[in-house]
């Protein structure tokens, strides 16, 4: 289904839990801070994504905080498959992926993403607070061999790594990762107080430029895609301030708390659907309360960054 400004609403996107076994200085917490709450079952989970097959939703991505920390994890994976979603992703950073990695494709995982933001012991602790590089490292390895395909890494650009590009782009080619996201910092979360860490990708962008055989274009934000002579495929995520990237955004987000949140930035554009979740109405009550709850999502959804400041008039 379509919105205002003509997006149509592909992608939900879970935050499965608040907690992490790192602690990244620019964390951007989705958009929902650290605030603790009561969990959404795995039920509810395949409820709200089974409801939104109904409005074109036919991909999810798990996210966190760390979402293998879920010790139900298997279980939410299975609800979301029985909604009979095309594909499900997860968002992780790795460091108990090589024990999980088959259990999750068996389960019903499609592909991950590995956020890698240093390829050096030190670099990697000064970001992550963890000394867990050696364990992250394995996680990728992990995913390639149980098949999580297409396994793509994450790299955030900071003032902090901007040395490590070169080598993480190496590391991606040797290790058989399908592709390696560069993505731009967010003034979000923890991101807001670190934003002067800030680098904009432009420099590295115009190299890929010139040494890439191949640039795509993805539907999705618009990101561009330049597929390296090797085959890897460097995915450049220019986030903030970014027109374009929200012109393409077909997302929604399910909050820990159980909120539809329709953009990362905005704390205002949500519908909380909780209390229908933990009701005990029946089935089919809840089912239609939360159509008119994705309904009202695509009424409000709007991009953050636009070039128009008012909707168009669709008639
Ligand atoms: N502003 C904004 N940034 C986003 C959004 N989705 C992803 N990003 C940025 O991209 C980063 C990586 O996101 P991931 O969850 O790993 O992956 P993804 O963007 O969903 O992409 P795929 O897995 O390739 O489909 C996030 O940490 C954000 O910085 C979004 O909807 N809005
Ligand atoms: S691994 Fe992800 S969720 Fe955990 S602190 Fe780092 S950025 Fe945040
Ligand atoms: S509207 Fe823009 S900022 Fe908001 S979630 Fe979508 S892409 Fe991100």
């Amino acid at each position: 289904m379509i919105d205002r400004y003509g997006r149509p609403l592909e992608d939900l996107r879970i935050t499965l839990t608040h907690v992490c076994n790192f602690s990244c200085f620019f964390c951007h917490m989705e958009g929902e801070g650290l605030e603790q709450s009561e969990v959404l079952s795995p039920e509810q989970i395949g409820l709200v994504s089974e409801v939104g097959r109904e409005f074109g939703i036919n991909s999810v991505k798990l996210t966190g905080g760390e979402p293998t920390l879920r010790r139900d994890l298997i279980n939410v994976i299975r609800a979301i498959k029985e909604a009979d979603v095309r594909e499900i992703s997860m968002t992780t950073n790795g460091f108990l992926l090589d024990r999980l990695a088959v259990k999750l494709k068996e389960a019903g995982l499609n592909r991950v993403n590995i956020s890698l933001h240093a390829m050096e012991e030190d670099k990697f602790k000064e970001i992550t607070g963890v000394d867990g590089l050696r364990r992250v490292i394995e996680g990728i390895r992990a995913a390639v061999s149980a098949g999580l395909r297409p396994v793509k890494m994450n790299f955030v650009l900071t003032k902090k790594n901007t040395d490590q590009v070169e080598k993480i782009i190496s590391f991606a080619e040797s290790v058989g990762v399908d592709e390696l996201h560069l993505i731009e910092l967010h003034p979000v979360g923890l991101g807001k107080q670190s934003f002067s860490t800030h680098e904009w990708l432009d420099s590295i962008e115009r190299k890929l430029f010139e040494t890439s055989n191949k640039i795509e274009i993805r539907e999705k934000h618009f990101r561009p895609r330049y597929v390296l002579p090797s085959g890897l495929v460097v995915e450049v995520v220019k986030p903030y301030a970014n027109p374009i990237f929200c012109a393409g955004c077909n997302r929604v987000r399910l909050t820990v708390d159980g909120k539809l949140k329709t953009c990362l930035y905005r704390d205002d554009k949500v519908v909380d659907v909780r209390n229908v979740l933990t009701s005990s109405l029946p089935l089919w009550e809840k089912r239609e309360l939360l159509r008119r709850a994705y309904e009202i999502v695509i009424a409000i959804r709007e991009p953050n960054f636009k070039f128009l400041s008012r909707p168009l008039e669709i008639r």
